[in-house]
């Protein structure tokens, strides 16, 4: 069995380039910029003011002042500027050349056209021209498309922007036992529940998820549904990954040529993983327990989508101490489900005691997976230990 990190990089490198596409900035939210956008304009493209109030010359300090026009976003004043004179100014209004800062409102008593000025601070509230970026300036960041990149792309003048195209995954839960929600179970059956979670997971990345019909425990089947999966970046199968009688995926994915880069690693859950390359699409085989399912799909499907869609990403554990003991660890690299507390320094952390890879219901009240390496031995309250962040 191989390590995490290995089955991690064995994975990572089952991507292929990304491919272009150019999409409207209204439909970029989570996509990957893979060419920099290029601002076509400067902003502010014109000094501005940061407050409402009186534009004037430092220099006329204290006043009195005529106020001789009026400045407002939009409504440029185009008048001649004199000494011993103030302009009416409201926030985002250009700045008329001439005056060198600008008094909030509070601080002004107006009587007519005649303001006295009161103590001014050091501040000018003038947002001086290009002082948020300069036409021509790049931007190209190295992660999704945030809801604040969307605004900064349309204040460059970016209307539209060049992006790595979706991947596409195909979802193949597989199982006799399994029947749809809403559908009432025979003896013996269960509710299909992984290939929702796993097509989030997909989607929550940036990929389109298409979810395919559920195979039955046949090798007809199980070749029926990867013809389904025809064109697909990603072909992931969910189940039937482990030594039964009725676990086929690796002989019927063998069988169609898979061109396999690992299968089994010593990770909890997830042992039976399997990863390869069916012809053009990458290939995940993940295991049939609901946790594991989606464990792996985290630890690995969503870093190879990412990377699919030309980033290189990379799990960033934290950090907390532990608020309970934990026993030896065994010869799998542990991923263990775990409730997150404040702390004085750190979060403290303790992993759930029942750690059943079949338990949705503990994943969901879980806010971590606790991290124990192969072979760690027992710990004690107070030490430092890792952990993945599960929700947001
Ligand atoms: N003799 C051994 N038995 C098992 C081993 C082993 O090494 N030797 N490994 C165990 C481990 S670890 C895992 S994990 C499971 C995974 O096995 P499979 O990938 O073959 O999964 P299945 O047997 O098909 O299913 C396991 C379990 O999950 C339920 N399931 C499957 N698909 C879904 C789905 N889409 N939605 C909800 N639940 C699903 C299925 O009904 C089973 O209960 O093997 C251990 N056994
Ligand atoms: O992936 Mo298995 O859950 O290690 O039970």
């Amino acid at each position: 069995m191989i390590t995490v990190d290995d089955a991690t990089a064995l994975v990572l490198g089952l991507a292929r380039p990304p491919v272009a596409e150019e999409i409207a900035i209204g439909e970029a939210l989570g996509r990957v910029m893979i060419a920099p956008a290029v601002a076509r304009l400067t902003q502010p493209p014109f000094d501005s003011a940061a407050m409402d109030g009186y534009a004037l010359r430092s220099a006329d300090l204290p006043g009195p002042l005529e106020v001789i026009g009026t400045s407002s976003a939009g409504h440029p004043w185009d008048g001649t500027p004199r000494p011993g004179t103030a302009i009416r100014i409201f926030t985002g209004a250009p700045v008329p050349a001439g005056y060198d800062r600008v008094v909030m409102q509070e601080i002004v008593t107006r009587e007519g056209d005649r303001i006295a000025v009161g103590p001014v601070t050091a501040n000018v509230n003038i947002r001086l021209r290009g002082n948020d970026f300069a036409e021509g300036a790049e931007f190209l960041p190295r992660r999704p498309l945030a809801p604040s990149d969307l605004a900064l792309l349309a204040a460059m003048n970016v209307p539209r922007i060049s992006v790595a195209r979706r991947p596409i995954v195909a979802v193949m839960a597989g199982g006799d036992e399994l029947v749809r929600p809403g559908e009432i179970p025979g003896p013996g059956q269960i509710i299909c529940s992984n290939d929702l979670a796993i097509a989030g997971l997909a989607r929550e990345v940036g990929a389109e998820a298409r979810i395919l019909p559920i195979a039955r425990d046949t090798e007809e089947s199980l070749r029926e549904g990867f013809a389904l999966a025809e064109g697909a970046d990603l072909v992931v199968t969910i189940g039937g990954a482990s030594v039964g009688d009725h676990d086929l995926i690796a002989k019927v994915s063998g069988d169609l040529g898979m061109e396999r880069a690992f299968y089994k690693l010593a990770m909890r859950p997830g042992k039976p993983l399997m990863a390869g390359r069916m012809g053009a699409a990458a290939m995940l085989g993940l295991p049939g327990n609901p946790v594991s399912s989606i464990v792996c799909a985290k630890l690995f499907m969503q870093p190879l989508l990412l990377a699919m869609q030309g980033l290189s990403p990379r799990h960033q554990p934290r950090r907390a101490r532990l608020t309970a003991a934990l026993p030896p660890e065994g010869d799998r690299q542990h991923y263990q489900r775990a409730r997150l507390t404040a702390g004085p320094d750190l979060p403290g952390i303790s992993a759930f005691a029942d750690q059943d890879s079949a338990r949705l219901g503990l994943l969901a009240e879980a806010d971590a997976l606790l991290i124990r390496p192969a072979h760690d031995p027992a710990r004690e309250i107070g030490e430092i230990v890792e952990y993945l962040p599960l929700h947001g």
